[in-house]
C-alpha cells in the first residue's frame, strides 16, 4: 500500500495533555487520507487459546496464513513459521515453555476460560521479550496501564507459569505480571483475519503492541482511524498503518476510537470506564449524555439489528435525534460508516496523490472502498 513514505516523527509530537496523559498532536496540517503513523509491533501474540484444535495455520511470528512449505518447530512441535527468519524469533526458552505448558494445559486450565489460555500466551511472549530484548521490554514496561495490584487472573496465571516455565534470567515478580497483563489490556490492538465472503464474522488472528501507536488517545469521534493488511502486505505483514479520517488542523490531538464508533452513550462511558479507566468527555459525549434513554438506543439500533433505522443515519437516527442541534455528529456516521451490514467498520480515505485527496473510502474493518460523495465539503 502507498504510504506516501510517512516519517512519524514529523507528523505526530508526543505531547503530555491533562486529563489524558501522553497524547499525538500534529505537528503539521495533516490531510484525510494521509498515513501518519506505520509501525510494527513490539509483540505480538496468537489469539488461539492452547488446546485449540487444529493448531492455528499461521506463522507463530508473522501470522501469515501458512503455505504447504510451513516449517514446524521440530523440539515442542506446537507451531509452525513460514520461513528461517520467522524461526529464528522461537527462542529456547519460549519452546521449552510452550511444550511444557501445553502438555500441563488441560489440567491447569479446566476450569478457565479460553481467555486465560491467550493472557498466558501474551505473558509468555512478554517474559519472553524480558529475556531477549531487554530495551524493547523497558519500552513495553513505559507503556500506560498498571500500578494496581494483581487480581485473582494475574496471581494464578503468575503461580502457574512461575511453576511450569524453565527459569528465566530476568527476574518476574507476581507484581510485574500483573503490571504486564494491565498494559496487553489498554494497548492491545487485534488483527483480524482478512475479510472474505464466506468470513463476514472476522474473529482476531493475533494480538500486537505497538509502541507510537500506545499514545493514541481516544475519542467517540475520531479523526484517524488504523488499518491493517494482514496476508496482503508484501511486507511488515503485522504492521500498524494509521490514516487521517479528515483533514485535522496543526496542533490538533489526533485520536483513534477504541471500538467502533456505532456504540450508544452507556455502552461507550462504561467499556472505557471498566477497560480504560476513564469518563469520556469529548464532544460527542457532552452531547449525547443529555440524551433520554430512548434516543440512546436509537444509536445502538444503528448496530445493524435494525435497517430500517440504520438506513435513517444520514438524516439523524431515529425519533428525537433527528436534527443537526440534538445531533451535530450525524454526518460523521452518514460518511464515515461503513454501510455494510454487521461491518461498523470506519472510513478513511486512500492516501492522497500529490496534492489531491483521494475519492476514494477505504472501510478498516471489511476492506471495501467507495466513491466519496462529499470530497471537498467536510
Ligand atoms: C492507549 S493509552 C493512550 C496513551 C496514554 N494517554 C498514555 O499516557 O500513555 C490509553 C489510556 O490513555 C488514557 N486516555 C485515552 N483516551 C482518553 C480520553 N479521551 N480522556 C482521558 N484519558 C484518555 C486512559 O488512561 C487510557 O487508559
Amino acid at each position: 500500500m502507498n504510504d506516501g513514505g510517512a516519517k512519524s516523527e514529523t507528523l505526530l509530537q508526543v505531547t503530555e495533555i491533562n486529563g489524558r496523559g501522553r497524547s499525538l498532536v500534529a505537528a503539521q496540517p495533516l490531510r484525510a487520507g494521509q498515513v501518519v503513523l506505520r509501525e510494527s509491533p513490539l509483540l505480538l501474540y496468537s489469539a488461539f487459546p492452547f488446546l485449540s484444535s487444529p493448531p492455528p495455520p499461521y506463522c507463530d511470528h508473522c501470522f501469515r496464513l501458512l503455505s504447504q512449505s510451513a516449517q514446524r518447530c521440530q523440539s515442542c512441535s506446537l507451531v509452525s513459521f513460514c520461513s528461517p527468519n520467522c524461526i529464528s524469533s522461537h527462542t529456547p526458552w519460549l519452546c521449552e515453555s510452550l511444550r511444557r505448558l501445553h502438555q500441563s494445559s488441560s489440567a491447569a486450565f479446566a476450569d478457565q476460560s479460553p481467555e486465560r489460555q491467550v493472557q498466558a500466551r501474551f505473558l509468555l511472549s512478554a517474559y519472553n521479550l524480558a529475556a531477549a530484548s531487554p530495551s524493547d521490554f523497558q519500552i513495553l514496561l513505559s507503556l500506560q496501564g498498571g500500578g494496581e495490584n494483581g487480581d485473582s487472573t494475574s496471581e494464578f496465571l503468575h503461580s502457574l507459569l512461575s511453576a511450569v516455565c524453565p527459569p528465566l534470567p530476568v527476574p518476574i515478580s507476581p507484581e510485574l505480571t500483573a503490571a504486564l497483563l494491565a498494559k496487553d489490556k489498554v494497548n492491545g490492538f487485534g488483527l483480524m483475519e482478512p475479510f472474505a465472503v464466506t468470513n463476514e464474522k472476522r474473529s482476531v488472528r493475533a494480538y500486537g503492541i505497538y509502541p507510537k501507536t500506545s499514545f493514541l488517545n481516544h475519542d467517540c469521534l475520531p479523526n484517524a482511524c488504523r488499518f491493517d493488511y494482514v496476508d496482503s502486505a508484501s511486507d511488515g505483514n503485522t504492521d500498524i498503518i494509521i490514516r487521517m479520517i479528515h483533514d485535522v488542523p496543526q496542533g490538533r490531538e489526533v485520536c483513534l476510537s477504541y471500538f467502533p464508533v456505532n456504540m450508544n452513550y452507556s455502552s461507550r462511558q462504561e467499556r472505557l470506564l471498566d477497560d480504560y479507566g476513564f469518563r469520556c468527555e469529548c464532544d460527542r459525549c457532552k452531547v449525547e449524555s443529555s440524551w433520554s434513554e430512548d434516543e440512546n438506543e436509537d444509536m445502538e439500533e444503528m448496530d445493524g439489528e435494525d435497517d430500517e433505522e440504520e438506513e435513517g443515519v444520514g438524516e439523524g437516527c431515529g425519533d428525537g435525534v433527528d436534527d443537526d442541534s440534538s445531533f451535530p455528529h450525524a454526518y460523521f456516521f452518514a460518511r464515515y460508516m461503513c454501510e455494510k451490514e454487521n461491518c461498523f467498520g470506519t472510513l478513511a480515505p486512500l492516501p492522497p496523490k500529490g496534492h489531491d485527496v483521494s475519492r476514494l473510502l477505504e472501510c478498516n474493518v471489511c476492506g471495501s472502498v467507495k466513491e466519496d460523495e462529499v470530497v471537498g465539503n467536510a
